[in-house]
């Protein structure tokens, strides 16, 4: 999903949210009569998602503000499904969008595990429909229950399989002048990289194939700055930017500044042997190469981790990044200029 337009999307679903619930409690009691209770429940409910809108649109934008309307839907949702008869109570409809709509603000594996989520709660519902104020249980059979709750857990997967295309659809047609940019190298940010992540590991694993992320940090940078100058530093960075830029496969790889000194790439088809190879001839070229900087002839070496993660088993992004970034310490603890893989890290960090 893109860094820039999330946040006015965001902004914007809270705000239509506020308007929906605000109408339901003007205009539900006109149409059906009922307890004054979900009329207060609608006007508590309006006043949070009014506040939330407002807050959203006076504040810059931040990385946990994509799940804040989620926070906000599960508040309004669990108090009226618990008082209005739980599973057969009409506001169980909308549960099936919550996994599109997360995957829509935030990624698609959250909308995932919404959709584990409300499947529990479903299950929860089931079970303590009896004890439920308001419960339909007295009127319908268990087995319509039941019927009813898997065809609610049915709508929830299918929910975030839409949540799964969508993304990837976004992922897939978005250009490149539209991604994140970081303005010294004009690689990707570090968000745009970091969302990379979820959606190539989701890639290799649907086609049975390895996925390798590598932290490429440059060694003894502030000596560099101190020795020359926090510019001649810069254009360091943006050489050895351009350097890495070259060796990445177009329209395959993935490459971003993921701190101010570190790089990271996403290498989607590369297993272990081959990752290693490639970081050795990276760590050792740059080790050789003389880069020009304002005439001035400049030595830098590298210090590379790395993770390759097969097909199988159940891996997610964050565990990739940790174990890739265990690797980079243990490849900076053994004095940098070299390359360490995500075993190897693990060995170095047990002894
Ligand atoms: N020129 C330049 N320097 C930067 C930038 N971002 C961070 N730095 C410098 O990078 C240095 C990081 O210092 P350290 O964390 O000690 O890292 P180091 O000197 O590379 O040492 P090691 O990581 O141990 O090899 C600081 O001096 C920062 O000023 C940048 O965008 N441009």
């Amino acid at each position: 999903m893109k860094e820039r337009s999330r946040q006015p999307m965001i902004v914007s679903s809270v705000g239509f949210l506020c308007l929906f619930v605000a109408l339901v409690t003007l205009l539900r009691p006109l149409l059906v009569t009922q307890e004054l209770l979900f009329t207060l429940l609608g006007v508590i409910n309006t006043v949070m998602a009014g506040l939330c809108y407002l807050y959203l649109r006076q504040s810059a934008a931040r990385p946990w503000h994509g799940a804040l309307p989620l926070y906000l839907v599960a508040a309004m949702l669990l108090p009226l499904l618990a008082v209005n008869g739980g599973i057969t109570s009409h506001f169980i409809l909308l549960l099936p969008l919550l996994p599109v709509w997360t995957a829509l603000l935030l990624n698609a594996r959250k909308g995932i595990l919404v959709a584990l989520l409300a499947a529990i709660v479903v299950l929860a519902l089931i079970y303590f429909a009896p004890i439920l104020p308001y419960s339909a249980h007295h009127q319908v059979s268990d087995s319509f229950l039941l019927l009813h709750g898997l065809w609610l857990i049915l709508a929830l997967g299918l929910s975030a399989r839409i949540g799964v295309l969508t993304e990837r659809y976004v992922l897939q047609t978005r250009s490149d002048d539209d991604e994140p940019r970081d303005p010294l190298t004009g690689l990707l940010t570090r968000r745009a990289v970091v969302d990379k992540v979820g959606f190539l590991l989701g890639e290799s694993q649907e086609q049975g194939d390895w996925l390798t992320a590598m932290l490429v940090d440059v060694d003894h940078l502030k000596q560099l700055n101190q020795r020359y100058s926090h510019a001649d530093g810069d254009q360091l960075l943006r050489a050895l930017s351009q350097a890495l830029l070259a060796r990445t496969r177009q329209g395959k790889d993935a490459l971003g500044r993921y701190t101010s000194k570190q790089f990271l790439l996403l290498l989607p088809g590369v297993d272990q042997g081959r990752a290693h190879g490639i970081a050795d001839k990276l760590c050792s070229d740059v080790a050789e190469h003389t880069y020009m900087v304002d005439e001035i002839p400049l030595q830098t070496t590298l210090s590379i981790g790395y993770c390759s993660l097969p097909a199988s088993g159940l891996h997610d992004p964050e565990h990739l990044l940790h174990e890739t970034e265990l690797a980079l310490k243990a490849a900076k603890q053994a004095g940098g200029n070299q390359v360490v893989g995500a075993e190897q890290s693990l060995m170095v960090n047990r002894a």
